[in-house]
């Protein structure tokens, strides 16, 4: 991988949903080994940036460009962004009964194995893989037998995203609202479990709506969102100072 290029780059973005334009011209650069949080008011339009960055079906790209490690990723299904490296744990996780978590995982596992010309894993291998990823987020083994997210608490299934993050080991972590539904001591484990993915050539995109995970994760940009657009830049300082003075005085 070419570490001087951005892994990701969003130019002068707009984008609507049911005609309601959401992002406008938004704009973000997001070089290998970065850790940026995006924070901002309710209805800034964060979810919907990181759902366009996934592929969702359901907005519409009126103008602009996503490069993915220097090539459009605009007329690319979800499925092909997911392979080539772009994974968003959801602010609500889904659940799919019937399926066990299991299943699932390794399914999503040797899709991109077969996408890289490589070799699919049996279910014995798989679950040797997964023991060692369930002890990064400190996870019982019970929780693959159980079906995708059926029935588990909201820390459960965060910590089930970020399973299945670790698991991908994706170049690009779109992360929104990961912190929310966690207690202090899953806050902390999934924190490190976070840490330990990251490494020089991958990027987290942390969407939070507080600073306390960022005490945990250290972002080297924080921006604040406002109508669809990223309105100001700054340290991991700066995301202090908006927990203390809230979002009015940047209009
Ligand atoms: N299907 C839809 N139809 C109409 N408007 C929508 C639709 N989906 C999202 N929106 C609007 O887009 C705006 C941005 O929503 P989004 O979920 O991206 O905000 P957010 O910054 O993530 O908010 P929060 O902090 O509350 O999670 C909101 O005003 C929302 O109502």
């Amino acid at each position: 991988m070419n570490l001087s290029l951005p892994l990701l780059e969003v130019k002068n973005l707009n984008v609507s949903i049911n005609n309601n334009e959401i992002l406008k011209d938004f704009n973000l650069t997001i070089n290998p080994g970065e850790i940026h949080a995006i924070m901002g008011p309710n209805g800034s339009g964060k979810s919907t940036f990181s759902k366009v960055l996934a592929g969702h079906p359901a907005y519409s790209v009126l103008n602009g460009d996503i490069f993915f490690k220097g090539s459009s990723i605009l007329e690319l299904e979800p499925e092909q962004r997911s392979h080539l490296g772009i994974f968003l744990a959801f602010q609500y996780p889904i659940e799919i009964p019937g399926v066990s978590n299991e299943d699932f995982l390794r399914l999503a596992y040797n899709s991109k194995q077969k996408f890289y010309n490589k070799p699919e894993v049996d279910p014995i291998e798989f679950l040797s893989i997964m023991n060692e990823k369930l002890q990064l987020v400190n996870m019982s083994p019970i929780f693959l037998s159980r079906n995708v997210n059926e029935g588990f608490s909201g820390g459960e299934k965060k910590r089930n995203e970020i399973l299945q993050m670790i698991l991908l080991d994706s170049e690009l972590a779109i992360l929104d609202e990961t912190d929310s539904g966690l207690d202090i001591d899953a806050l902390k484990t999934i924190s490190a479990g976070i840490n330990n993915f990251m490494t020089s050539s991958k990027s987290i995109l942390l969407i939070t709506h507080y600073q306390r995970l960022l005490d945990y994760i250290k972002p080297t940009y924080v921006h604040v969102m406002q109508n669809g657009q990223i309105i100001k830049t700054g340290s991991a300082n700066l995301a202090i100072e908006l927990e203390k003075k809230g979002y009015e005085w940047l209009n």
